[in-house]
């Protein structure tokens, strides 16, 4: 019988061990651009190990709710931001590192505007659509050597809302 995972909204707080939420959450940092601008600064802990980053487009199939949840990966050697390239909220799936294996895992709905970056090595389901276009930019580790590590659930969770 699949285990079901509820959906809750994004928090920094909730979202903490896992990575940054990158948003225009209270006052800016600092007013730039003849104070035409405001300037949320320095939002995400970039880590790329022994490689460099590097900013690629996603364009991803919209996936429908209710979700079998059963592949999550990790990056060893680096962090990844998904960065929406519009204003659709989007599914943000992560789950703990339990002895090397993935626990069980969280979901969360992005709020429009909302972005995120996984820390190096966070257990995390794939970039996750919820609406059309799916296009997102993706801030990676572009570098040598393995950085993708799979894991797939013997028993898929079913992702839902609550
Ligand atoms: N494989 C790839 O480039 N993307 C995944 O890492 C992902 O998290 O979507
Ligand atoms: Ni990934």
């Amino acid at each position: 019988m699949s285990a079901t995972i509820r959906i809750m909204p994004l928090t920094a707080a909730a979202f903490a061990p896992f990575g940054d939420v990158i948003e225009t959450a209270g006052e800016p940092d600092k007013m730039i651009n003849q104070g035409l601008c405001g300037r949320y600064h320095d939002r995400a802990r970039l880590d790329f190990g022994s490689g460099r980053a590097g900013v690629s487009l996603f364009k991803a199939e919209p996936r429908a709710l209710p979700l079998k949840l059963d592949l999550v990966e990790r990056h060893p050697e680096g962090s990844q931001a998904f960065i929406p390239m519009s204003l659709d909220p989007f599914l943000v799936i992560v789950a703990p590192d339990d002895g090397g294996l993935p626990g069980v895992p969280l979901a969360f709905e992005t709020e429009p505007g909302q972005a995120i970056n996984f820390h190096r090595g966070t257990w995390h389901g794939v970039l996750t659509p919820l609406h059309e276009p799916g296009l997102f930019a993706v801030i990676d580790r572009i570098g040598e050597g393995d950085n993708l590590e799979e894991f797939w659930f013997d028993d898929p969770y079913v992702v839902e809302r609550g």
